[in-house]
């Protein structure tokens, strides 16, 4: 008799996946090479930024003592006793009604205290007048303003983004210590599969599953062995998972995890004394779903069908990933939007809706099955029904997950 299966929460399933993650340690890589990987080491600041008082117009460095009193009638002059631009230190040492001709960025010569931009004079060959006084520190950007010695700006665990490369860069780290990436095969099961290059035959489809893993896990900057396909034979699939789970620390198949008599994922699973985690999820899609632990290697079974593949993927494989980095931020980012179509259908599970999301509104993203593969290529987020709900309307304020934000909009929205 066909065994039943329990199904438990998404959230319980995401726990008890994200509970068995082992941190991989860390690694060099060059600045250049750090972007999308995650920080092992926090950004101290070793110096204040910026590290000098500096000028943030072109313009003349000025006493503001010399300034006081001027005005559009009296206006006071100054003469020009040096002239630099960024990267040059003057070494004047400014007395009574001398400037400094100074171009943004350049370092404030000894004695000046204010900046007067080029707009708010009236020059001659070697002076100019102006027609106001200045404060001490006025137009001056101080040292330290951005960033104190000392401080910490990014935390163990962040992702390194642009900005990031930024900052490292600025304290001149040109190798960085970042979480080392887990190992991931993908393995697609499956007697109908097709490589992507061949032709279609009766009954057979092409393995569009791998590819997509593949493109997952890209998206998080992550890359992956990939193992082919295999036949929907136990022994033969058996010795392929036990092979390729040696070479990782993550294995995900697609397909045979659920009850068909070619379904041999459960077997398989047995045969490797492997601790199953879960193998029913109150969702759909992908409510087989199936996540084990085997000699502390993660084996993530995920449907065979499309849409069911890349929600478990988004759902469970990719906050285990992270987790193994240390990262800090491990769920898919979320929002909520106004429904743009009614959705009527029952919610008996969780329900994750591939759609389109504009950034305000969202609507489903066309065929909607477990089966489908469209809607996965049209939409740009999930919809999140919860379950024991129904009859969604227009208008109804909906969850919704962000996949990535490669793409931007059409329109210019602000
Ligand atoms: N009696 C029951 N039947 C089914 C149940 C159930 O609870 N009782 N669950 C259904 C649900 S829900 C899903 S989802 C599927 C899951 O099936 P499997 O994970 O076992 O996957 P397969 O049977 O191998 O394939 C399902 C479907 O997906 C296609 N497929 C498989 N691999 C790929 C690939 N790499 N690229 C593209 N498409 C793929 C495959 O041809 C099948 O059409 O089971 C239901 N049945
Ligand atoms: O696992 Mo199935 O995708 O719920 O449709
Ligand atoms: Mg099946």
């Amino acid at each position: 008799m066909m065994e039943q299966r329990k199904p438990i929460s998404v959230a319980e399933a995401i726990d008890r996946v994200i509970q068995h993650a082992q941190l991989l340690g860390e690694e060099t890589v060059n600045l250049f090479e750090s972007y999308g990987r995650i920080l092992a080491q926090p950004i101290i600041a070793v110096h204040d930024v910026p590290h000098f008082d500096r000028s943030p117009y072109d313009g003349f460095a000025i006493r503001s003592v010399d300034s006081v009193g001027a005005t559009g009638d009296k206006r006071i002059e100054f003469s020009v006793v040096d002239h630099i631009g960024a990267g040059i230190v003057s070494n004047k040492i400014l007395t009574q009604n001398e400037a400094v001709r100074i171009m943004t960025g350049a370092p404030l010569p000894s004695g000046a205290d204010a900046i007067v931009m080029f707009e708010q004079t009236i020059e001659s060959s070697d002076s100019f007048t102006i027609r106001k006084p200045f404060d001490a520190l006025e137009n001056v950007s101080l040292q330290g303003e951005d960033v104190k010695e000392g401080e910490e700006i990014i935390e163990v665990g962040s992702l390194i983004h642009p900005g990031t490369v930024a900052l490292l860069a600025t304290f001149g780290y040109d190798k960085v210590q970042v979480a080392k990436q887990p190992i991931v095969g993908i393995l697609s099961t499956g007697t109908e599969l097709l490589d992507v290059s061949e032709p279609l035959a009766p009954g057979k489809i092409r393995n569009s599953n791998g590819p997509m893993i593949a493109a997952q896990l890209a998206r998080m900057g992550i890359s992956c062995k990939m193992f082919g396909l295999s036949a929907d034979n136990l022994e033969a699939s058996l010795e392929m998972v036990k092979s390729a789970a040696k070479e990782t620390d993550c294995l995900i198949t697609t397909g045979g995890v659920s009850v068909g008599d070619f379904d041999f994922l459960p077997a398989i699973y047995e045969r490797l004394g492997a601790e199953v985690l879960f193998n029913k999820v109150a969702m759909r899609p992908g409510s087989v779903t199936t996540v084990a632990v085997a000699n502390g290697r993660y084996l993530f079974g995920l449907s065979g069908n499309p849409s069911a593949c890349f929600t478990g993927f988004e759902l469970f494989v990719r906050p285990a990933l992270l987790k193994m980095m240390g990262a800090d931020k491990i769920y898919l980012p979320q929002t909520t939007a106004v429904l743009a179509e009614d959705f009527t259908k029952a919610n008996p599970f969780s329900r994750f809706i591939r759609a389109v999301y504009d950034g305000a509104t969202i609507r489903p993203a066309g065929f909607n099955k477990s089966n489908a593969v469209s809607s996965i290529a049209r939409g740009n987020a999930l919809i999140v029904l919860p379950g024991g709900s129904r009859g969604f309307t227009v208008g109804d304020k909906v969850d919704v997950l962000l996949l990535g934000v490669e793409e931007g909009t059409v329109k210019w929205l602000l």
